[in-house]
């Protein structure tokens, strides 16, 4: 497979790696320099740029009918949009805020632990992040999702950094060394807890779950997620 990569930075470095490893070609390393970008050699782009970069990419890519995998946080306000082109385009997309197994069977579990403590108004939710000092966005994509899976199920209307209302998820986002990223989730009541946590120990699993999405996407038509992806039964 053809790949490109929008974004060579840490996870670029990390992608280019594994699709190698997966017999892969790398046709194009593109970023914020690139000019002349030959969309017709691309069986797949791969974006992990900058939340300020990804809708460009993105929608560059849908225009040329190149589908697109992306990993790119921090700019969903501009989500919709590239939705909607991509279905003018009959194009692929797939945007996801972890690709790494681990995570989305955490996603599954969020939401599961959400409907059990649905009507025990006894436990108050919070939520924290880690990451690198270099993070550009907070909270990360990945608590954005976990928040919207608690929201999905519970009475909680919204999420908030640091101090939140009744119906809002508190979000603490913590910026620590070189953490690839760690979540966690409380449940707590004044005679116990209930906590639930995801530790990446290094970047591999959101770059192995990055390229096996590509894998999964070539040939296809529409906009789909990580849980069509991974057979998580
Ligand atoms: N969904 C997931 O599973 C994961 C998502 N992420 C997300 O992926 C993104 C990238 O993370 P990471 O690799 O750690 O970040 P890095 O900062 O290491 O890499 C980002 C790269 O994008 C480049 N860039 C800047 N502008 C553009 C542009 N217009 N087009 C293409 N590339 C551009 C930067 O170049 P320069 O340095 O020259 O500005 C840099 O090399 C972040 O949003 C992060 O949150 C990260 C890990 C997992
Ligand atoms: O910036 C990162 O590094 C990461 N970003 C993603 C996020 O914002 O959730 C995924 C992962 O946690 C690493």
């Amino acid at each position: 497979m053809k790949i490109a990569l929008f974004g060579y930075g840490k996870m670029g470095k990390m992608i280019e790696q594994i699709a190698l490893n997966r017999n892969h070609t790398i046709v194009a390393k593109v970023d914020v320099d690139t000019v002349d970008i030959d969309f017709s050699e691309m069986d797949v782009a791969i974006d992990f740029s900058m939340p300020s970069a990804a809708y460009g990419n993105i929608t560059k890519c849908f225009e040329h009918g190149v589908p697109v995998i992306c990993g790119t946080t921090g700019w969903l306000d501009k989500y919709d949009e590239a939705v909607a082109l991509c279905k003018a385009k009959n194009g692929a997309f797939i945007y996801a805020s972890n690709f790494s197994l681990g995570v989305n069977v955490f996603f599954e579990l969020n939401r599961y632990l959400a409907t059990m403590m649905k009507n025990l108004d006894q436990y108050k939710v919070s939520m924290e992040e880690i990451h690198h000092t270099q993070k550009l966005d907070e909270p990360s994509g990945t608590a954005i999702t976990l928040a919207e899976g608690i929201i999905d199920n519970t009475e909680y209307k919204g999420w908030k950094l640091e101090e939140a209302g009744d119906t809002e998820i508190p979000i603490t986002s913590k910026r620590v060394g070189a953490t690839p990223g760690t979540h966690s989730i409380d449940y707590s009541s004044t005679v116990d807890s209930i906590e639930i946590k995801h530790t990446a120990h290094n970047r591999e699993g959101f770059a192995l779950g990055a390229v096996t999405a590509a894998e999964w996407i070539v040939g296809k038509t529409g906009i789909f997620t990580m849980k069509d992806v991974l057979n998580l039964g």
